[in-house]
């Protein structure tokens, strides 16, 4: 099971302004489940920036993607089509985690 989970510095601003609201992932990142939050933290650095609350988890296909997918990640679809391509060439399962910000300060107050 993940207990954090890490994403390319350059989608932080979409993913804390709400504009991208799924990630796609290979089986061996799936293994969350609906309800878990989960802190979050650029690869790159490895620097926390928010939690977030896995709302679904569900497989599909590269060939099957499409623009509403496109969408939720801030992208068009043959963006996204090359993204994927570039982080997991040639693979066909992925799956979807739905997800949204629950905290964005390391101490909340209040
Ligand atoms: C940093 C790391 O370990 N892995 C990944 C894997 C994926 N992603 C993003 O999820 C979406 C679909 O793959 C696209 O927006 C990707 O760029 C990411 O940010 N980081």
């Amino acid at each position: 099971m993940l207990t954090k989970i890490t994403f390319f510095e350059r989608f932080e601003q979409d993913i804390l302004s709400g504009a991208k609201t799924i990630t796609l992932r290979d089986e061996a990142e799936s293994h969350v489940f609906a309800g878990q939050i989960l802190p979050v933290s650029t690869f790159e650095a490895d620097r926390w920036f928010c939690d977030i609350k896995v709302i679904e988890v569900v497989p599909v296909l590269f060939s099957a993607l499409t623009e509403q997918h496109a969408a939720q990640e801030n992208m068009t679809l043959p963006e996204l089509r090359r993204v994927i391509h570039e982080i997991y060439p040639g693979l066909e399962q992925l799956f979807q985690i739905r997800f949204c910000v629950v905290n964005t300060r390391a101490h909340p107050v209040d």
